[in-house]
């Protein structure tokens, strides 16, 4: 039997989606499904699917019913499961808005909670289609030492010198490795056709991200930075190479951070393929661990319906 589904399709950065309205979980598509609604030719086409469904609907979410009225269920191109997606959760708050399904409060520009399968997250509308997500607690994975060592992996990127290069990782919810490069011709020139292999390979995969340092920004002429500025591309787990990742956003950040050591900016500027994103760095976090929050875009572009073949 096929069924007939309604679908709106969003991006933030050009990180894009097809988003699903199913508030009482009655639809609960397969990685098939899922990977063939993704598929740019044979489907509709996205970098994910963006499932809202009630918490009190979903048992994956039921434990977060009493904070957050909304569970964002994410998954990956090719049909697997992520715990989290930095764009996907502004846009899914935009698409709760277009829907009809935001909670009054919010839309005055008060914090709102959405579980996720990182827990739950809570996000500002900062003005039209402009959203901040308090993106929750991040950690080196490799903790104290990888920040004395630099890194605690060795990622081979197809296209460049075939040296490995030192690489650290970041858990934000979802798992991160990222790798400095040098300059913009060397960005440009990584083959990221193909997934990165990483050593040690990470237990359940990892997107991977290229960073490139721009010059920090000093606003106020004093001599030190306050807003830093990278450039990054990235590899997501699941999805290959995309235009932008807002979670790799915020590990791109805080791996340079560390890197640069105590007295780098808490503010970031991040330059994507499809846009720009800011990352800005909780109060308190060490160069270790702590909270961060992600701001940038979400758009809503179409809405159509779709059958889901049997
Ligand atoms: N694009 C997302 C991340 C989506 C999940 C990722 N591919 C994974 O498997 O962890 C973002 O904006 O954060």
């Amino acid at each position: 039997m096929t069924s007939e589904i309604t679908f709106t399709k969003g991006h933030g950065t050009e990180n894009d989606f097809v988003l699903v309205a199913d508030a009482d979980g009655t639809w609960n598509p397969g990685g098939d499904i899922v990977a063939w609604l993704c598929d740019r030719r044979a489907g509709i086409g996205a970098d994910g699917l963006v499932r809202a469904v009630r918490t009190a609907a979903e048992p994956a979410a039921a434990q977060w019913a009493g904070e957050a009225e909304w569970f964002m269920d994410y998954r990956n191109a090719d049909g697997s499961v992520a715990e989290m997606c930095g764009n996907g959760v502004r846009v899914f708050a935009e698409f709760l808005l277009q829907q009809g399904l935001l909670p009054e409060a919010a839309l005055a520009g008060d914090w709102f909670a959405v579980a996720t399968r990182a827990g739950v997250k809570r996000l500002r509308r900062e003005g039209e289609g402009s959203w901040t997500a308090d993106m929750g607690p991040w950690r080196l994975t490799g903790g104290q030492r990888a920040l004395v060592d630099g890194s605690d992996a060795l990622v081979h990127v197809e296209g460049l010198d075939g040296v490995a290069r030192p690489a650290l990782s970041v858990d934000l919810g979802n798992p991160h490795t990222v790798v400095a490069l040098p300059d913009d011709g060397e960005l440009s020139a990584a083959d990221l056709t193909s997934a990165p292999r990483v050593e040690p390979a990470p237990p359940h995969g990892t997107n991977v991200e290229l960073v490139v340092p721009v010059d920090a920004i000093d606003v106020n002429g004093d001599g030190d930075p306050d807003i830093g500025d990278v450039s990054m591309r990235v590899h997501e787990r699941g999805s290959g190479e995309t235009r932008s990742c807002g979670t790799g956003a915020c590990a791109a950040v805080l791996a340079t951070r560390a890197w640069a050591g105590e007295g780098a900016p808490g503010v970031w500027r991040v330059r994507v393929p499809g846009g720009r994103l800011v990352v800005t760095v909780g109060a308190g976090s060490s160069l270790t661990e702590g909270t961060v929050w992600l701001s940038g875009p979400a758009r809503l572009v179409a809405t159509g319906t779709v059958t889901i073949p049997a």
